[in-house]
């Protein structure tokens, strides 16, 4: 291997073969290497330089050396890395571009820092085709590694107005952490675009391809996402054979990688709520573990149809709050761990090239920085204005799915953690008081301060 490459890409599967395909068309040179022979050749095809080992993709590389990986979370990264370090020198890199755990993270760069190397965390998000062609980059980790690709990783990035995608989210695993909340917010819209889609069919009496259309004029709104759009384009799509619908086709249960599990037990370890995203997982395990072949019958009809601009307004404001539980989260997630990561800088590289991009984020950013604080996004101004707005339409969505049976759960836990901020009660001090009853765990009092016991025995 004559020039040195600027980067070497381990994994060349969907996302490691679109990334360095994307860095060559932007005038870096990379060199890529994968475990399987098919992949190298694909790649090969694709006018990508596939090295046929590690060892040879390493000696490609221009020093200071930089390696990307893109192999499945866990297991694979290690095994990587360990056959990386005894090849690299004091002062390369080594990237990790999957979608690993971010506790994971924090261990690799305690361990490579050790030996001299940097270590970056890097959430990567828009899948094949925003790998290919601009994906949405959170970095974690050390800053001066950080520094030496930032000129790289924001030349491939997607870009918003002219401003790239991507930034450096803090230290050790903040990276991963961030793509873990995006994953989280992911599963809650992927879900509630689901129940809606329910919705328009069995409480507003479309068919599919009417849902398809109901799914496209809001993706022309205010609120417009890539997956409205995706969603609009699936609704709409036919099996080739015989022509029917092909969702009606499709067997109604998903599986799922582990980030959304991941998510929830990180928001449930630092005290976070996360019910919409909470809900989405649960749906999952639901749609994978229930018998299909006991359903009983069909939902009943509704009295009368379910405008389809309720939905979409109960849909826009139950993403909106996954977006603020994955923001609360991030915000939680820093604080525990010594992170300088600013919210608003998130919600601004996420407005293009991932998953959740959408029209909102941009109004979220603003509303971040125009109302800077620590409290909930749900706490603030802006957010409640858009939620309250929303709630007649809201209150309505849930009631006619309550009538016809159609389970809502990610539409009721996003109203419910809404409702539950601004409610007069929540029911606490009931709870609370039953604690003291029955563990003398002690409660609060309005009238004073301190921590106080009572016997509550009805006296
Ligand atoms: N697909 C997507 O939309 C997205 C994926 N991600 C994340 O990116 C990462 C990669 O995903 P994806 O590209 O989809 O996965 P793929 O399975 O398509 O590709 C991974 C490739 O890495 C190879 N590999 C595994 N271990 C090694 C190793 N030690 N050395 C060299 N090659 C190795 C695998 O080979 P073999 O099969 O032989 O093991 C495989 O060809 C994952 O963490 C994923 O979660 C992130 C965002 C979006
Ligand atoms: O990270 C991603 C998008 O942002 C991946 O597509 C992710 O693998 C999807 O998660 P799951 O398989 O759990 O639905």
């Amino acid at each position: 291997m004559e020039s040195r490459a600027d980067i070497g890409v381990v994994g060349l599967g969907v996302m490691g073969r679109n990334l360095a395909a994307n860095i060559q068309d932007k005038g870096f040179g990379v060199v890529g290497f994968d475990a399987d022979a098919t992949q190298r050749g694909r790649a090969a095809a694709d006018g990508l330089v596939a090295a046929a080992s590690m060892e040879v993709l390493v000696v490609g590389l221009r020093g200071p050396r930089a390696v990307l990986l893109l192999v499945p979370a866990g297991p694979a990264v290690d095994a990587a890395i360990a056959t990386l370090r005894p090849l690299l020198a004091a002062g390369d890199i080594i990237v990790d571009g999957g979608n690993s755990h971010y506790p994971d993270t924090i261990r690799r760069g305690r361990e490579l820092a050790a030996a001299g190397l940097g270590f970056v965390g890097l959430g990567v998000s828009g899948g094949e085709e925003g790998a290919r062609h601009g994906p949405a980059l959170m970095a974690g980790g050390d800053a001066a590694a950080w520094g030496r690709l930032e000129p790289l990783l924001t030349a491939i990035a997607a870009r918003f107005d002219g401003q790239p995608c991507c930034g450096h989210v803090g230290a050790d695993g903040a990276g991963h952490f961030v793509k873990m909340a995006h994953n989280g917010i992911e599963y809650g819209q992927m879900q509630l675009i689901a129940e809606a889609c329910l919705l328009l069919r069995h409480a507003a009496g479309l068919d599919w391809p009417a849902a398809g259309t109901a799914v496209a004029g809001w993706n022309a709104g205010e609120d417009a996402s890539y997956l409205l759009a995706i969603t609009g384009d699936i609704l709409a799509t036919r099996d080739g054979q015989s022509g029917r619908p092909l969702l009606e086709l499709t067997a109604d249960r998903t599986g799922h990688k582990g980030t959304g599990v991941w998510t929830v037990e990180a928001a449930l370890g630092l005290g976070v709520p996360v019910p919409t995203m909470a809900a989405a997982v649960w749906a999952r395990a639901l749609s994978a573990t229930r018998d299909q072949g006991a359903v009983d019958g069909a939902y009943a009809a509704p009295a009368a149809p379910l405008a389809a601009g309720d939905i979409g307004v109960a849909l826009a404001a139950a993403s909106l709050v996954a977006y603020a539980e994955g923001l609360d989260l991030i915000a939680a997630g820093a604080a525990h761990h010594g992170w300088r990561t600013d919210r608003a800088a998130v919600a601004e590289l996420w407005r293009a090239g991932c998953i959740i991009r959408s029209a909102t984020l941009d109004r979220i950013a603003a509303a971040l920085r125009a109302e800077p604080g620590n409290q909930s996004f749900l706490d603030r101004r802006w957010t409640r204005g858009q939620l309250a707005d929303a709630l007649p339409a809201w209150r309505r969505v849930l009631a006619a799915g309550a009538d016809i049976g159609v389970p809502l759960p990610a539409f009721a836990a996003a109203f419910h953690h809404a409702a539950g901020r601004a409610a007069p009660e929540v029911g606490a001090r009931v709870v609370a008081a039953q604690r003291d009853r029955f563990g003398a765990h002690g409660f609060a009092r309005i009238d004073r301060g301190g921590t106080h016991h009572a016997a509550w025995d009805g006296k």
